[in-house]
């Protein structure tokens, strides 16, 4: 026989018991044992007519308070009824109205949770205020209340449980859908035309649900002893019925005399009340990992842009979007902050603009805010259109015509659903859907068009299963289910690896070519879109700096700040060894952050008179589409010392 070496049995033990452990935390076998009593009144409650040796209302004077036999496992009381059988249909009374209960005030309290969640406002304020008014009044109280006014009886029962249970469930999934109002996966439904009741019915209850059926778990234990403690006081469940609280009264005399009576139902409520416990603290603790709400960046639609203020030359007769004179301010310390101030730009048909610019540099915010698709806080003036409508003004089914595709493709798709879902979702909403069949056949042939293979394939697969590129391409495919005219695509390809890039790019400007689109592409890299834009607008805090064709911005930069993010990307044709220049200095934030030139404190080329006057977009050398807001560009006349 070989021997361990000395010591290691000493140590073996406790190994041994963490791997127990863990496998038994691996199988789950953990959470059963804690949730077994639970399991088994509920599973004995339910097959009590099987199970009960006898009538649990038939009475037997002759064996009347019999102590625990073979024949009577647990004794009988003083009417000689069988307790084993009275604590089997009791448990089958006690857990249904203890699921009532449960069941009402769960879907009671999500759905006015997830409604004043979602809504935000008046609404959310409401209930909030409600929400807290309930919890703070002692249970108890309202239920007797409610009883009191009503009267005893298993429906009044239910209902005064729940009228004072289905507050927590509200405020849970109030916070769970505020959380998750703005995120980029509710912008793409309510931009693919999805009404409110769908948003929060298939989208917002059910990651709404999953803590409420945590916290579920853990009210059992206080519902059922409410109910006990109810029926205890008479106003419950009334005899003959078995029922737990019922057998704790009736064998509250005989305490001293016949234990049998009182203990089993005392056991039973306890052990209930410690397995709903523990089921909750350790799906709590467990059950959060495959969160949807981990996945999603706050944000949401805001406010409507209003006109115009400033002269802009004319807009392309085939402009799609046309944007002036756009503000977007947050709520501060001391008042508003302005991130962006004045941008105007437009986009016309079959061609893609390119807004570019540093972290930070309010790029995002420039092609976001006239669809609403900015923080709620977020204060936007100006004018944007859409064709020749106001987009603030669209109707729905208008909204279909511009599709968006995000950067976090994770964050936009439901991890639960399966990107066939996401597309067919898309297509029903664009009214392109019919029967299951044909929906998905508009699916397929979407999915192929954003150029994912086997198309019937991919449809089955779940977010995870598919790389990042193949996610914002079935991302693409939701965005054309309206056959929009106009794409706005923030940052499409920036967390994808360089191959994937190339190839996603290709398929945008393909895009563009076949269908005819007009698109907006936000990126901070200027080498990216070189690849891809018609026309660039450069932003620099809050400001555009320099827009115009492609050519003539990366070809002959005006500003010296397009100049410096040029000159910090590889360019075709430079010469091997070229070193790659960085901008002094640190990104500027917001178009307040000095009384002139935003970049003017980073410029090598400034002058005094840059810190003073805030530079205007003006043509710059090439041609009149080219312009730059610079005070030191050669058509302006200022001189190095400053003077104009
Ligand atoms: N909810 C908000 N509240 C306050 N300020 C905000 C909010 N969202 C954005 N900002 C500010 O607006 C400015 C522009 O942000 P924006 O996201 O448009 O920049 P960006 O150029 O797209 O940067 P990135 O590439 O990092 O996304 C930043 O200074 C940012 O801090």
């Amino acid at each position: 026989m070989r021997r361990c070496p000395a010591g290691t049995h000493r140590s073996s033990l406790p190994a041994a018991v963490g791997r127990v452990n863990g496998m038994l935390r691996r199988t789950g076998v953990r959470t059963a044992l804690v949730a077994a009593p639970l399991v088994l009144f509920v599973v004995g409650g339910g097959l009590a007519p099987l199970l009960a040796p006898a009538d649990p209302a038939a009475n037997d004077l002759a064996a009347s308070l019999l102590p625990p036999s073979p024949q009577h496992l647990l004794g009988t009381d003083q009417l000689g009824r069988d307790q084993l059988s009275r604590l089997l249909y009791g448990a089958r009374i006690s857990l249904a109205i203890t699921a009532a209960v449960l069941t009402v005030s769960l879907a009671a309290g999500a759905v006015v949770g997830a409604i004043a969640g979602y809504l935000g406002g008046w609404v959310d304020r409401v209930v909030a205020r409600v929400i807290d008014v309930v919890v703070s009044l002692p249970g108890m109280l309202v239920a007797l209340a409610v009883i009191g006014v009503r009267g005893p009886g298993v429906e009044n029962l239910v209902l005064a449980l729940s009228l004072w249970s289905w507050a927590p469930y509200a405020r849970i999934a109030r916070a769970r859908v505020a959380g998750m109002r703005g995120s980029p996966h509710l912008d793409a439904l309510r931009l693919l035309g999805a009404g409110r009741g769908r948003i929060i019915g298939r989208h917002l209850l059910p990651p709404a649900l999953a803590p409420c059926l945590v916290y579920a778990s853990t009210d059992v234990g206080t519902i059922v002893l409410g109910v006990a403690t109810l029926s205890f006081l008479g106003l419950g469940v009334a005899p003959p019925h078995a029922e737990w609280g019922q057998m704790l009264i009736e064998g509250r005399p005989f305490l001293a005399s016949a234990w049998w009576l009182a203990y089993p139902p005392g056991i039973a409520i306890t052990a209930v009340v410690f397995a709903g416990n523990l089921l909750g603290e350790r799906l709590a603790a467990g059950g959060e990992r495959p969160s949807v709400l981990r996945l999603i960046r706050p944000g949401r639609m805001r406010r409507a842009a209003r006109p115009a203020t400033g002269a802009e030359p004319p807009a392309a007769p085939d402009a799609v979007l046309i944007v002036r004179d756009l503000s977007v301010a947050y709520p501060g310390d001391g008042g508003l902050r302005r991130v962006a101030a004045g941008i105007s730009y437009e986009v016309r048909r079959g061609q893609i603009l390119a807004l570019v610019g540093e972290t930070g540099s309010g790029k995002t915010t420039a092609a976001l805010a006239p669809f609403g698709l900015l923080d709620p806080q977020a204060v936007v003036t100006g004018s944007a259109m859409l064709g020749a409508r106001e987009l603030a003004g669209l109707a729905p089914e208008d909204r279909r015509r511009v599709g968006v595709v995000f950067q976090d493709s994770a964050a936009v798709l439901n991890p639960l659903r399966t990107i066939g879902a996401h597309v067919d979702e898309a297509v029903r909403n664009a009214g392109r859907g019919g029967p299951r069949g044909a929906t998905r056949r508009v699916t397929e042939e979407l999915l192929g068009m954003a150029g994912l293979p086997d198309p019937a394939v991919v449809a089955h697969r779940l977010p995870h299963q598919l790389s990042g590129g193949m996610r914002q391409r079935a991302q693409i495919a939701m965005a054309l289910a309206g056959q929009p005219e106009l794409l706005i695509a923030d940052e499409p390809t920036s967390a994808l690896d360089v191959t994937v890039q190339a190839q996603l790019l290709d398929l945008l400007a393909r895009l563009r070519d076949e269908l005819g689109m007009a698109m907006v592409v936000v990126s901070h890299d200027l080498a990216v879109v070189a690849h891809l834009a018609d026309s660039v607008a450069v932003v620099y805090a809050g400001r555009v700096v320099e827009s115009g064709p492609l050519d003539a911005v990366t070809k002959a930069p005006d500003h010296p700040y397009t100049r410096g993010l040029l000159d910090a990307v590889p360019r075709p044709g430079a010469a091997p060894g070229t070193r790659f220049r960085t901008m002094p200095g640190r990104s500027g934030i917001g178009p307040d952050g000095t009384a002139g030139c935003g970049f003017a404190p980073r410029c090598t080329i400034a002058v005094p008179a840059c810190a003073i006057t805030p530079p205007a977009l003006e043509p710059a050398a090439t041609s009149a589409a080219h312009r730059s807001a610079c005070l030191r560009h050669p058509s302006r006349s200022t001189t190095t010392d400053g003077t104009c």
